[in-house]
């Protein structure tokens, strides 16, 4: 860990439209005061900035979560970030410092890496690196209809085992501890390679718990979870069982009907899929590509595996990014063949 990395030559001049300020993130008076709180950064982060460049940046609100809200901020040395504003963290602040070491020592190519945080009374900053395509969320729901461009099978496969394999690898972190506690598409992007990549590890666990389940996130959320705090392994599992059928239904978590029933995912496909497996619940974007039914028929089974109730039958995350691989080996063996 180190406090602060050197500067880079980061007083260049910028054009004029670039240098727009929002100052979305600007300081607090009792943050100029206090000279003891600094941006921790985590070994291996070439990133040069301190507090006063990163809250001074020209910022812009990616989104509004449940723990806080999200800016993509854009530094003077031309270093774009994602920088989530936390609300309302429960943990006392040894506790979330620790919290983020755990984190901030991760490094997987399907984990995004906590690049640096902020902790002082009155602000709490956690910072990763951007990511321009957007979230799996924004690739799957964003832009449908014209114009759009279908997300092939291919990359959803990446999206599954890389996604599968990022949970995996956090379930064996602090002793086979570590828990996710909020895996869904908003926290899932593309890593280099273009597989899928988790992102915002434990946040849930140390904020405030958020007693009626937001919808957003209830459709994620494992039935035995009613404090996120609580959150388990088992529960990440439910999670990654519902993100699933997201990739293979197009469908959201909870979504709305043309009735404007509400509907939860996980009771949409047990409901469409009791009779026979049936190429209704896929996504129609994915009917256009030949072969994949047999990989599509098989990846719900492993999705509904995933999503059972009771949270001791489910698979473990190990097991389950191994079925994912084998699953999806047809296409590696094509573009091996041709
Ligand atoms: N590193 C990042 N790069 C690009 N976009 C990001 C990044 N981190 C978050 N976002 C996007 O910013 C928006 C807000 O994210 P945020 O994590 O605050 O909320 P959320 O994912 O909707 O919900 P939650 O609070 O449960 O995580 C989302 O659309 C998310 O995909």
């Amino acid at each position: 860990m180190c406090y602060q990395s050197k500067k880079r030559n980061r007083r260049q001049e910028l054009p004029e439209n670039t240098r727009k300020k929002d100052f979305a993130l600007k300081k607090t008076a009792s943050e100029s005061r206090d000279k003891n709180n600094r941006l921790v950064f985590f070994e291996g982060c070439n990133l040069a900035f301190d507090l006063e460049d990163l809250l001074s940046a020209s910022a812009e609100v990616l989104g509004k979560g449940i723990f806080g809200v999200t800016y993509k901020a854009a530094l003077e040395d031309s270093t774009t970030v994602a920088v989530k504003r936390l609300k309302e963290v429960a943990s006392a602040k040894r506790e979330f410092e620790q919290q983020m070491e755990v984190i901030g020592n991760i490094r997987h190519e399907h984990v995004s890496a906590l690049r640096a945080y902020y902790n002082s009374k009155n602000e709490k900053l956690v910072v990763h690196d951007y990511y321009d395509l957007g979230s799996v969320s924004d690739l799957l729901h964003g832009k449908r209809g014209e114009g759009r461009t279908p997300l092939d099978w291919e990359t959803r496969l990446k999206i599954a085992i890389g996604a599968a394999r990022g949970i995996a690898y956090i379930h064996t972190q602090s002793n086979g501890k570590l828990v996710h506690g909020n895996i869904k598409a908003s926290n899932i992007f593309l890593n280099s390679e273009r597989y899928g990549c988790i992102s915002d590890i434990g946040l849930a666990l140390a904020m405030s718990p958020m007693p009626p389940p937001i919808l957003r996130a209830a459709g994620y959320r494992a039935p035995e979870v009613t404090d996120t705090r609580k959150a388990t392994q088992a529960s990440d599992v439910y999670s990654f069982g519902v993100f699933l059928l997201e990739l293979l239904t197009g469908k959201s978590p909870i979504h709305a009907t043309g009735s404007e029933e509400i509907v939860h995912l996980v009771r949409w496909v047990h409901s469409v899929v009791r009779e026979e497996w049936t190429a209704e619940v896929f996504d129609v974007e994915l009917l256009r590509y030949p072969n994949i039914e047999e990989e599509m028929v098989e990846m719900l089974q492993i999705a509904m595996s995933c999503v059972v109730r009771v949270p001791e039958q489910r698979l473990k995350m190990t097991d389950v990014a191994k079925m994912v691989e084998e699953n999806s080996t047809s296409w590696q063996r094509e573009a091996i063949i041709f």
